[in-house]
């Protein structure tokens, strides 16, 4: 690694405890995923940090000046003991200082939030479907009412193209069997929104760990991207608790180095449930040191999935595309990315799409999260977006609430804007 002196005394200053945190973040998970069962509720310690040089890649892009706290090691464990435990006498940490913190949360499962997916966009009063459906029961279409139609589809940010190729398939089927019953005009309807969201995406989120023929496990890398404020932090600490409640163990990354409350904030939603945070105490140090020291820590801590948070507030492409292709070259060197997930707020209509547009160029987005979707009546954008991506929307926010994220399902979205 190469190293100039300026940064090299921001290192020494910065004190870089990564070895001796990681050891902790290791033996917590290890023990966690063996399933050791501490029954009672021992406070955990909170770690001493000593200032150690970070090894990195031997290159210019090496990563330096990232702190790994043992943010897991805490809490008082009222509900998941096994998530958070004292390291043993023998891990040679010396005496711990102990320290009680919130217990640890028990995030529900994904299985019953698709039902509130529709709940929700039920509730937000649709006007799409409900208007399609009013247009379509008059007796008789007329030209208007075709236009209507595809300005009611407009209105709610599906698009040009796919409204235009919604009406006509309807004109057609109506004409064609001379569709009058509202029950049957809803029916295909129904059928031909389901057709422009697309059921046959991939929509499955990548998290599983690879496993070599040598059995060592590599674990599943997700990089978060979007402009800020879209809702990234938010969330991955949504989608932590997914995956806690799956089963899954994590370590998260802190690389929104742009902004100190942003690692807070990520640090806050994994401590909540026990899941670790890698994170610089510098604000504004290099993102992609903080990237590939969170995947390097969820190696060696043999997790399931490390999640990675970016700023996204960069003024320009260029820009972007070269602190988005720094971060994915540093931790291309740790493990493979199995997801680069897009961020998008639903209510942001034209200007998501743009952003979509530049992230999709530059980051190779492999799918979309929509969040705020509780908080627009304009469900169009989903269509929108994978038309303009070619990739599905896998997840979707559906509100503040630490559970109020879902896995996208087409036809319960569909169900709910035809409610
Ligand atoms: N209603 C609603 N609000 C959401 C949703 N997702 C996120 N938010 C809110 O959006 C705001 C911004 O969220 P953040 O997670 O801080 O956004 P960010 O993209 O990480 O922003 P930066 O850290 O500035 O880059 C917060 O107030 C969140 O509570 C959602 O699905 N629905």
């Amino acid at each position: 690694m190469r190293v100039n002196s300026d940064a090299l005394t921001t290192l020494l200053a910065a004190g870089v405890p990564i070895a001796l945190v990681a050891a902790v973040v290791t033996l917590f998970v290890s023990r966690r995923r063996s399933g050791d069962d501490t029954s009672t509720s021992a406070p955990a310690p909170t770690i001493e940090r000593v200032p150690t040089p970070a090894a990195a890649p031997d290159d210019d892009e090496s990563p330096r000046g990232v702190d790994v706290p043992p943010t897991a090691g805490v809490g008082t464990l009222d509900t998941l003991p096994e998530q958070a435990e004292a390291p043993p006498a023998e891990s040679g940490l010396g005496t711990p200082e102990l320290d009680v913190l919130p217990s640890i949360e028990v995030p529900t499962p994904a299985a019953g939030r698709l039902a509130r997916l529709r709940d929700r966009l039920a509730r937000s009063g649709s006007p799409l479907g409900t208007r399609l459906l009013a247009v379509l029961s008059r007796d008789h279409l007329a030209e208007d009412d075709w236009d209507e139609l595809e300005e009611t589809l407009l209105l709610a940010d599906v698009g040009a193209g796919p409204s235009g190729e919604l009406i006509d398939a309807l004109r057609t089927r109506v004409r064609v069997e001379g569709l009058k019953d509202p029950a049957q005009v809803k029916t295909l309807l129904r059928a031909q929104l389901l057709e422009l969201v697309d059921p046959t995406l991939d929509r499955s989120l990548h998290v599983a760990p690879t496993v070599a023929a040598d059995g060592t496990r590599t674990p599943a890398v997700l990089l978060v991207v979007g402009v800020n404020g879209t809702g990234k932090t938010t969330t991955i600490g949504k989608l932590t608790r997914l995956l806690v409640a799956e089963g899954r163990s994590v370590v998260l990354g802190a690389a929104d180095t742009f902004r100190a409350a942003a690692a807070d904030q990520l640090e806050t939603w994994g401590s909540r449930v026990g899941v670790p945070t890698v994170r610089s105490e510098r604000e504004g140090a290099d993102p992609a040191s903080v990237a590939f020291e969170a995947v390097r820590t969820g190696k060696q801590a043999d997790v399931d999935v490390v999640v990675v948070d970016t700023a996204g507030r960069l003024q320009n492409k260029a820009g972007l595309m070269d602190e988005l292709g720094k971060i994915t070259r540093v931790i291309g060197k740790e493990a493979p990315l199995s997801e680069v997930l897009l961020v998008l707020d639903a209510t942001t209509g034209q200007n998501g799409l743009n952003q979509a547009r530049v992230f999709g160029e530059v980051a190779g987005v492999t799918g979309i999260v929509l969040t705020k979707l509780d908080g627009t009546a304009k469900g169009g954008i989903v269509v929108a977006v994978q038309r303009e991506l070619g990739v599905p929307v896998k997840l979707v926010g559906l509100g503040e609430g630490p559970d109020d994220l879902a896995p996208f399902d087409p036809e319960a979205f569909v169900d709910g804007l035809l409610q």
